[in-house]
């Protein structure tokens, strides 16, 4: 399976999104991940659907939006309608996870379900064959340009090894500190999709940045 490289447009310049979308499109990146704040959840808020709805006009790539929000259930639907190809909900939002990913997949959509930093990942043992990816946040959620977590390596082989005993295709998703040094680390752990948001958006050249990610990753696992 391919790496994939979801650049996170929390680190996007705002003052100009039409010429950040076009650097997108013009990348490598697969996908392009979307986080949502609610600013109750975690301490910080985003930007909601009038926003995606802009992008999602503009930008070629499938959308990978990720609610850092309580109840994301309220916005399943409007997630589907809106376009976005993968929906991902954390763990501690959900009081019925199961439920909400069905109402995912009921929608079209693909089914993620993230993990703060704290939770561990044996919390996902009785829905790992039904979630599309688990997103492993490798920072506390809420802002971009934090540094990236170690454990995360840990944490990363031991989701991999549950996924394999569950014989599911699960992917393995981080977020937060993914950098050229950190990149390549968790490709190896097993990690398949990469998001990235200070390390491209701050390049120099972000769309030489994108590729250079991909191309420095080891080769994977078939
Ligand atoms: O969502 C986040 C925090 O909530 C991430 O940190 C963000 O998507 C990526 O930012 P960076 O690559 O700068 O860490």
């Amino acid at each position: 399976m391919p790496t994939i490289v979801s650049p996170s447009m929390l680190s996007a310049n705002f003052a100009n999104l039409r010429a950040d979308m076009d650097m997108i499109n013009r990348s490598e990146a697969d996908w392009l991940h979307c986080d949502v704040m609610d600013g109750t959840f975690v301490p910080n808020i985003s930007f909601g659907f009038p926003v995606m709805e802009a992008v999602r006009k503009i930008c070629d790539k499938p959308l990978d939006v990720h609610f850092m929000i309580t109840q994301p259930e309220r916005y399943v639907t409007r997630t589907a309608k809106m376009g976005a190809m993968m929906m991902t909900v954390h763990y501690e939002a959900c009081v019925h996870l199961n439920r909400t990913i069905h109402q995912i997949h009921e929608e079209g959509m693909r089914a993620g379900v993230a993990l703060n930093p704290s939770t561990p990942v044996a919390m996902l043992e009785d829905v790992i064959e039904d979630a599309d990816m688990v997103l492993l946040m490798s920072v506390n959620p809420g802002f971009g340009g934090q540094k990236f977590i170690e454990s995360t390596i840990r944490r990363t082989h031991t989701l991999r090894r549950m996924i394999a005993e569950s014989g599911s295709n699960t992917l393995i998703q981080v977020d937060g500190g993914v950098n050229g040094e950190t990149a390549p680390r968790l490709v190896d752990a097993g990690v398949d999709v990469l998001v990235s948001g200070s390390y491209v958006f701050g390049a120099p050249n972000p769309v030489e940045t994108i590729s250079k990610l991909k191309s420095l990753l080891p080769a994977k696992r078939l």
